[in-house]
Order: structure tokens, then sequence, then C-alpha cells
């Protein structure tokens, strides 16, 4: 059956989160059986999680501990680079600075938000030339000493991980394993260092560590912090389903570019962020779409007669900006 006539099937009513394995991503001979595995996950719950990433252990340790020190910097020094003085959508974002869910009155985060920069400077990076709405240079805080370098250091990392997981898309998609090479040239990836305080207000004070949401990127690849459960899903019943940290993996999950060119046929799955464990809690969130000039369409495999397309064609940047414009309104 088409992409298209299986995704009109499949309920999304999921009550747990598969677990892949990707350590063999570039074997040939099991990329056909991964890609079954990734395409079940995104038509049926939107959320996976990832095993055997190859991300080090000491490259997420020190991105981890440099984040800490930041965000215990006093709130003025972290102001210095508030991220809408600075101007696109990096840097510093304060406390109830942005509000995912419209029905409710803020995010209990902060966090610091960078782009694609490469570690060592280039004499004639034409990267930003494409950018379009989404153009500008990272901003970096003095202190701690080292926190560019380990930032940056995940970032690439975990861009790495993300060009595994786009050819592993494409193959799920039934397209050519180079479908998105010429799409995702300059790794429009958005990386975020986020800080959960506790969060102790009464429930239904509208306020959460980040309200209920979809993502707006292709997919995004997210570490979170061990022990400690905050994130949940919304599944077709609308339950949700909790995604606890798994030591060792990163969660995965679709965002709204990736729905778009599926025509909806992988699934863009609402979640949110409560921390309620009495401590505060950090991750790393990474949004990685198409290159920002890019056209979204809906590919030929997902669009049938009884599917056709639910959208218009956006470009990459245009959407991407609109949609952080809403969040930080
Ligand atoms: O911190 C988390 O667990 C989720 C963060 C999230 O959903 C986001 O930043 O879009
Ligand atoms: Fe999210």
């Amino acid at each position: 059956m088409s992409l298209a006539g299986t995704a009109a099937s499949v309920s999304g009513a999921f009550d747990s989160i598969p677990i892949i394995d990707i350590g063999h991503a570039s074997t040939p001979g099991e990329r056909a059986a991964l890609a079954r595995q990734i395409r079940d996950a995104c038509m049926n719950v939107g959320f996976f999680y990832i095993s055997n990433h190859g991300i080090p252990q000491e490259t997420i340790d020190e991105v981890l501990s440099a984040v800490k020190v930041y965000f215990s910097l006093p709130f003025e020094t972290k102001m210095k680079l508030y991220h809408k003085a600075v101007g696109n959508f990096k840097g510093y974002e304060p406390l109830l600075g942005s509000n995912a869910d419209p029905a409710n009155r803020g995010d209990l985060h902060e966090g610091f938000a960078i782009g694609w920069e490469e570690l060592v400077p280039k004499e004639n990076d034409e990267k930003r030339v494409n950018d379009g709405a989404m153009a500008g240079a990272n901003v970096w805080p003095l202190e701690p000493a080292g926190f560019w370098e380990a930032c940056l250091n995940y970032y690439h990392a975990a861009v790495g991980v993300g060009k595994v997981l786009f050819c592993l898309f494409t193959i799920a998609l039934d397209l050519p394993e180079t479908y998105f090479d010429d799409k995702t040239r300059n790794s429009a990836a958005i990386m975020r260092t986020v800080h959960y305080p506790p969060q102790t207000g009464p429930e239904g004070d509208g306020i959460v560590g980040v309200g209920a949401h979809t993502d707006f990127k292709c997919f995004t690849i997210l570490w979170q912090e061990p022990d400690i459960q905050a994130l949940q899903l919304l599944n077709s019943e609308k339950q949700w389903i909790k995604a606890p940290p798994i030591p060792g993996m990163l969660v995965i999950n679709i965002g709204d570019q990736l729905a778009r060119w599926t025509n909806d046929v992988f699934r863009s799955t609402v979640h949110r962020a409560i921390n309620r464990s009495g401590v505060r809690r950090y991750s790393i969130p990474l949004f990685f779409g198409t290159d920002y000039h890019v056209q979204i369409k809906p590919m030929p495999s997902c669009v049938s007669p009884e599917r056709p397309p639910k959208y218009k064609p956006v470009t990459a940047g245009d959407y991407v900006h609109q949609r952080l414009q809403e969040v930080y309104h």
C-alpha cells in the first residue's frame, strides 16, 4: 500500500514510545529494516528514542556542566545577550519569556539559543547568504570560559546524528537516499540549552515548563537530563503519555516541517514539559530543518486522490521565522 494509503489507517492512540538502535545506520544491509522501524514510529507516535547514537558522553558532560554554570549567573549578566536585543532568535531567553501554548500564561524555563557556526572559522563562509529571515551570527557569553566550545562541540555532534536521521527518513518515505542532501547543505539547526526550575505553583495556573506545542522544524533531537521526568506527549485519545529520560538515549520527534513535507503521513505530536521533580532540570533540544531558502511542499509518495495536499508550499525560513515570532511574541 502507498504511504498515503497506510497513513489513513493509523490511529495515533499510542501508549508507549519505541526505542530504535541506530548503531548500524551506516551498514547498507541494516538500513531498510531500520527505516521501517522509523516509519512505524513516525506514523504512529511521532516520537522515538534512539540508542547507540554515537555522541560521546564526554561531549554531553561538558556541555551540561557549562550550561549549569551559565544559568546560575546573575540575571543582569545573562540579559546582556537578551535575544530580542540580539535580534535573530539567538542568545538568552529569560524565564516566562516565551509562551508555547497560547492558552497558557508563559513557559517556566530560561534558554540560550544558537545556530550553525563552524568550530574553526572558515575564511570564506558562505553559510549565511541563503538564510533570509533567519540570517544572523551567534552571540556568546564571556563566562563560563569554554561555554561556546562545549555548546558547539555538542551542536556539531548532534547535527551529525541529524544527517544520519535525514537519510533514514528518506528511505522510510520511499525516496532516494540523497533526497535531502541538497536541501540540508547549511544545516539549518537551532540548538537551545534550557533550564527548567522546579515548578511549585498550583496545578492549572497556566504556567508550565513548556506548554503544549508542536515543534516547527523537520525533527528535534532532544537530550534530557537523566532521572527527571518532565516530557509528556499527547496521543490521539487526548491522554498525556510520559517520555522519561532513558540513560544513554536521545529523544527524536517529528516537527511540523516534516509533517508538511509528508502531508501529515509523519505525525508532529503535541508535547509539553512539566518539572514537578523538586529540582532544577536541564535539557538540550536541537531543531533540525531544511535550509532556510528551500520550499517545503508535499512529497509525491504522500499525496493521493484520497489524500490531497493539506498545506500550501512555504519557504522554510519564512515558516520558522513566523512560528518563532508567535512563541516569543
Ligand atoms: O525539555 C523538554 O523535554 C522538551 C522541550 C521542547 O519540547 C522544546 O523545546 O520544544
Ligand atoms: Fe518541543
